[in-house]
């Protein structure tokens, strides 16, 4: 499982150079301001990047949004499943980066049964998944792609989530375990970085 360090903190690229990072970085709209440029930044560190901009839009937009993202350090691309199957389709044939489709927020409450058809129609696109930690459980063995896990915690109480998971609970289960607050509101970030990397490597 590979530990993602979520880029929503003031200022990332100093956070990154004063308390170093995880390889894997999530980036949203809060740094996409800076403009494509800034994935160079993210290169240069030697850090692999998921572009979380949660595209929703008709097929070819999103397949254009995906192409003018793209980029040497990026990992993968966020889709939220609402924009439906065909613009799904469309950013798979987009890239041959990661496309983690979102299902449900983590801060929305909502029961795995009425999504289980919608992910029985997706998996065979051969997309990725962001889920909350307890589907992640629960769907691992039916899923192909990769799991991306938001809403992850150590020490923190939840915050705006709903749904949130310990890293301990999905060790085995998520092949990306996403840590924003965790970390970056921790009193020592770098240290806090630390136990998790000992974590998954125990
Ligand atoms: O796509 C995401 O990354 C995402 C999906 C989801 O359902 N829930 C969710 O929290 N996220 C993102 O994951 C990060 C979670 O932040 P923390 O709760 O601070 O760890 C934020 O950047 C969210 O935008």
């Amino acid at each position: 499982m590979k530990p993602v360090l979520s880029l929503d903190m003031e200022n990332p690229l100093e956070f990154i150079d004063k308390y170093g990072s995880f390889q894997h970085v999530k980036i949203g709209h809060s740094v996409a301001i800076y403009g494509k440029s800034v994935l160079e930044e993210f290169q240069k560190r030697n850090l692999k990047v998921i572009v979380d901009l949660k595209f929703v839009d008709i097929p070819s937009t999103v397949a254009r949004s995906i192409k003018a993202w793209d980029h040497e350090c990026v990992e993968g691309f966020t889709v939220h499943s609402a924009c439906g199957i065909d613009s799904i389709r469309a950013a798979l044939e987009s890239t041959d980066k990661l496309i983690f489709v979102v299902l449900k927020l983590t801060s929305l409450t909502g029961d795995l049964a009425e999504y289980l058809d919608l992910i029985k129609s997706l998996r065979i696109l051969g997309c990725s998944f962001v889920l909350p930690g307890k589907w992640a459980v629960q769907l691992r063995k039916q899923i192909p792609g990769k799991i991306l896990v938001p809403g992850v915690r150590i020490k923190r109480g939840a915050d705006d989530q709903k749904d949130v998971v310990h890293l301990s609970e999905i060790m085995n289960v998520a092949d990306y375990a996403v840590l924003g607050r965790e970390i970056y509101k921790s009193p020592d970030p770098a240290k806090a970085m630390d136990e998790v990397r000992r974590m998954l490597n125990a």
